[in-house]
């Protein structure tokens, strides 16, 4: 089935009205509608053969994802699946850095995240072929082969190839299948949650076993200490709290408010300031330790490159990889591997839709293949639209389960897509309806 060659591509604008409730709202996304840019790859295969991707956005914005899409699909369509996989870091460059097409990225915004939705789809396609979910086509790889689907360009002064091949080890795959990998919540306290829902959905919470879990900050000082004081009372001093800023700061700002809220202990201070400023973070992290806070960021790190920055000015302690922000898991093979050099702990960014069912093989990889440490490391987690998706995430005890059916798990419900394609769906058709009432 290697031999199948791509035919077709399709990808649709696909929106779930989560700002209705407030759902995914932090300091500065104040109204997000989880959305997708979702992609099939369809292949000329007897079996009917597809692969299934998808990058996320929160709402407006997400056609124009679609029209970059649209722009890379003449580089994938017409391909075999063993052409592409026979040189993947060829391929991964050839949309990465097309000629003409770089200029409106490059490795970064719109481009980027379009890139990750195809490669995405790709690497699905290839864990079906294999007959394996992602996470174990990885684990099973053979190292030199993984290692060649990774462009290093730009990065070798950080991690050389040679250096990769040493980061991967073969290892830890019982307690994974046993126990899953740990997870933190953040579907407790989105910014525009009232106390009332915080408080019961974070007592929830508790009673379903989480112990680590995850606070929006950064709009107004005053509530952001009511909020801390009330969840950490809640969660009791030995569970895990961490705080999310979502870039609302400047550096300076960001110093003195999180050191107003280091009386509640957070973990981390994730996204304080500027996702691009390196500088910024270092001086953030360095005035952070002593109280014993971290930096976390990465959500909106747009490549490697600036992964591979951010470590070498020790500006984070958390690295949070993301499976649709850089060029899929082409890009995010290195920056794992980056962050074991630098031996800075990987805590991935999940939630939105689809999220956590990509990120989950990414992390499974990094615990397998490259940490075998869970210290001080947890996968986020949140608790919407994965109704939608035909392999979703199976949590137990606070933990992801491995999943077991072959592909990367973000093959969507036909009917879900159907529902929610904007604006034509069922459900934007109802929403417009109810708007002109
Ligand atoms: C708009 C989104 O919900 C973000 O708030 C969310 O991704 C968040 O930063 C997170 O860390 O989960
Ligand atoms: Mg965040």
């Amino acid at each position: 089935m290697l031999e199948s060659k791509i035919t077709h591509l399709t990808v649709c604008d696909v929106r779930f009205p989560t700002s209705l409730e407030q759902h995914g709202s932090d300091a500065m996304h104040t109204d997000p509608d989880y959305s997708v840019a979702y992609v099939v790859l369809e292949t000329d295969s007897d079996a009917a053969l597809k692969g299934y991707g998808l990058t996320f956005t929160v709402g407006r914005g997400t056609e124009i994802v679609v029209c970059a899409v649209k722009a890379l699909s003449t580089l994938v369509v017409g391909k075999t699946l063993k052409e592409i996989i026979g040189d993947f870091r060829g391929f991964y460059r050839l949309l990465s850095s097309d000629g003409q097409m770089r200029w409106v990225g490059p490795e970064k915004g719109v481009i980027q995240l379009a890139t990750a939705a195809i490669l995405n789809a790709v690497w699905d396609l290839w864990a079906r072929v294999e007959g394996k979910p992602l996470w174990k086509l990885l684990v099973d790889m053979d190292p030199a082969k993984l290692i060649s689907c990774i462009d290093f360009r730009y990065i070798t002064d950080a991690l050389t190839e040679q250096e990769a091949l040493g980061e991967v080890i073969k290892d830890c795959l019982e307690q994974m299948l046993k126990e899953g990998y740990p997870a933190y919540t953040t579907s407790c306290a989105w910014l525009g949650y009232t106390d009332q829902q915080l408080t019961q959905l974070c007592s929830e919470a508790l009673a379903q076993g989480w112990t680590k879990f995850k606070v929006k900050v950064g709009a107004d000082l005053q509530d952001d200490i009511r909020r801390c004081s009330l969840i950490r009372k809640l969660i009791g001093p030995n569970n895990t709290l961490m705080i999310d800023a979502n870039q609302r700061w400047d550096v300076n700002e960001a110093i003195t408010w999180v050191t107003k809220l280091a009386e509640f202990h957070p973990l981390w201070i994730e996204e304080p300031t500027c996702p691009d400023d390196v500088l910024g973070h270092a001086s953030i992290s360095k005035a952070l330790a002593p109280l014993g806070i971290g930096v976390a960021t990465g959500e909106q790190c747009h490549n490697r490159v600036m992964f591979k920055q951010f470590l070498q000015a020790s500006a984070l302690q958390f690295v949070q990889i993301d499976s649709c922000r850089v060029g899929s898991v082409n890009e995010n093979l290195a920056i794992i591997l980056m962050a074991a050099k630098f031996n800075v702990p990987v805590c991935p960014h999940a939630g939105g839709v689809g999220l956590c069912e990509l990120v989950q093989h990414l992390i499974l990889f990094d615990y397998v293949s490259v940490s075998a440490s869970l210290n001080n490391r947890m996968c986020e987690y949140v608790d919407h639209l994965h109704e939608h998706f035909k392999s979703p995430t199976i949590i137990r005890n606070a933990h992801y389960i491995p999943p077991k059916d072959p592909g990367y798990s973000c093959e969507m419900l036909e009917e879900s897509v159907q529902k929610h394609q904007y604006p034509q769906g069922e459900v934007w058709r109802a929403i417009e309806q109810q708007g002109k009432q």
